[in-house]
């Protein structure tokens, strides 16, 4: 076999050792760092589309890498790249010889001195270069060019099907996430957004009594996800498989809250024509989830809290108790200790559901959720609106939401994405309708969450100092992640004791 061939042999095979662009370009160069005086290479492509040069490979002494840097070009600068006298190979012994090689470089491999451009084509189309480079200048010779130029072919086919793979692969990665979308709406286990964050400590609650069979009472302001934990509960439990029935106890008018909740016996009353099941036997086996219980009449308490001392139902209208394996899953935004006291709510239920009571902080106390939530609504509002990609949001905005004041909770935050989904028409999202930020219920921050103390930013709407004190609290606990003691705590951070800064807390009503 001639040398040429050997050579071309040698080449061709390592190149197409490997599915990796990487691996098989660092192959390459350990054998041509032995034949040609060259310190590196790398693959170029010329993204005529976008104006740009793309490096996806680099190999060197050091090992082979897979990259995706990209280098702006003038227009002038595309016109040069397809121009057909533009050469098949070019030797560059000085980078300066060439102005969109000098352009391209001194942004991408800065010390390069001296080149050789192997051009690739496929199908008559331009797809970029194959770069050999010296650290010296005048490395090269005529006669390096000359081994090198059999070798464009294989280099194009490579690049060509390595792409074309790559290509695979984003699809691959993007039918991965659709799926995670999919499941998510479908109510999979990890649905709760801000479990590892803002919501760890509820989390670990969870995970600790969904196993067991105790009834759990969620509290929480409106909207703030007590239906989202309870369902979580409820898919963690052995009875995952079995029913999960909401009743909203708020929205039952007084007169049928029995029927519906315990079911009627045929005849009961007028129209009763047949047997009916109530919310609790549909849930049998499974669990019920009452939400909105404070809303429940002082009657329907007492029956209530004979279910759960019993484990049994009467139908309306029978005398058969009807045993029952069900969870009961409560909640409320309602204050029900308040409501003992004002006699509105039964003090024996009260100790019965209180077993293991789950509070949600609200959602301006853990702030640091916002943005994981607006990228969940995203992706779930991307189906439903059609769209190919998400829409951009510029971090001035995401700060807006991030300081905002959330009275609505995850609910209002997500009608205001849908909302600014609507409005924008693939433009990047505005959030300006809901209103400038107060000064006083969020300190400014900026968005990777540094705190910026801007005396000119104060205005003369004073605040009272325990409200400050209250915010900068809370704006710590969100830094250090909720953790009040220990190294990296809040109250380190703050230089307090973590005594006084619990009484604190408990002083300024910071849950
Ligand atoms: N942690 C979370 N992760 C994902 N979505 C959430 C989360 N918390 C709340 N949501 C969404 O916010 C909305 C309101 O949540 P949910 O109905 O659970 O609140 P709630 O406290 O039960 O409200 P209400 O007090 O009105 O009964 C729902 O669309 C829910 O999917």
């Amino acid at each position: 076999m001639s040398n040429e061939l050997k050579f071309f042999f040698e080449v061709t095979q390592r190149l197409s050792s490997s599915l990796q662009l990487d691996r098989s370009l660092k192959s390459c160069f350990d054998y041509l760092e032995q034949q040609l005086p060259i310190d590196g290479m790398y693959i170029n492509l010329f993204r005529q589309e976008s104006e740009e040069i793309q490096m996806v490979a680099h190999a060197d002494r050091q090992g082979g890498q897979l990259l995706d840097r990209r280098i702006a070009l003038t227009p002038q600068m595309c016109d040069a790249l397809n121009n057909g006298e533009r050469p098949p190979i070019l030797i560059l012994n000085y980078i300066d010889m060439d102005s969109v090689t000098h352009h391209v470089m001194s942004q991408l491999l800065p010390k390069v001195k001296s080149l050789i451009l192997l051009k690739m084509h496929c199908d008559d189309f331009h797809l970029g270069v194959v770069g050999f480079y010296s650290y010296k200048e005048q490395s090269f010779r005529a006669r390096h060019a000359d081994m090198l130029q059999s070798l464009h072919q294989p280099f194009a086919m490579v690049t060509a099907f390595n792409l074309q793979g790559r290509n695979l692969l984003a699809e691959k990665a993007q039918l991965e996430a659709e799926n995670r979308t999919l499941r998510r709406s479908m109510g999979s286990r990890d649905d709760v957004i801000g479990a590892n964050s803002g919501l760890k400590q509820v989390m670990e609650q969870v995970e600790a009594i969904a196993p067991l069979d105790s009834t759990v009472l969620i509290q929480g302001e409106t909207g703030c996800g007590k239906e989202v934990i309870a369902n979580a509960i409820h898919t963690r439990s052995a009875r995952a498989h079995k029913p999960f029935i909401k009743v909203n106890c708020g929205a039952i008018p007084d007169t049928l809250i029995d029927s519906e909740l315990f079911g009627y016996e045929k005849g009961a009353f007028t129209g009763a024509e047949k047997r009916k099941q109530g919310y609790f036997e549909q849930a049998n086996g499974g669990t019920i989830f009452l939400d909105e219980l404070g809303e429940l009449p002082l009657s329907a308490q007492v029956r209530l809290l004979r279910v759960l001392q019993s484990r049994t139902i009467v139908r309306v209208g029978g005398v058969e108790p009807v045993e029952l394996d069900i969870r009961i899953v409560a909640a409320t935004h309602r204050d029900l200790q308040e409501m003992m006291k004002e006699g509105t709510f039964r003090e024996d239920l009260w100790y019965r559901l209180s077993v293991f009571p789950i509070a949600i902080p609200p959602l301006r106390h853990r702030r640091q959720d916002v943005p994981l939530l607006v990228h969940h609504l995203l992706e779930q509002f991307l189906g439903r609106f059609n769209l190919d990609r998400l829409p951009s949001i510029a971090p001035e905005q995401l700060a807006k939401l991030q300081n905002y004041n959330w009275p609505g909770n995850v609910r209002e935050l997500v009608n205001a994405v849908e909302r600014a989904m609507i409005q924008s028409r693939g433009a990047p999202l505005q959030f300006d309708f809901l209103g400038p930020v107060e000064v006083a219920e969020s300190l400014p921050m900026t968005s990777n969450q540094t705190i910026v103390i801007d005396p000119s930013r104060a205005t003369d709407q004073l605040v009272s100092l325990d409200m400050m004190t209250a915010k900068y609290i809370e704006h710590a606990l969100r830094v250090t992640g909720g953790k009040i003691h220990g190294q990296g705590g809040a109250a380190e951070k703050l230089d307090i004791h973590p005594n006084t800064l619990r009484s604190r807390m408990k002083k300024l009503g910071i849950l």
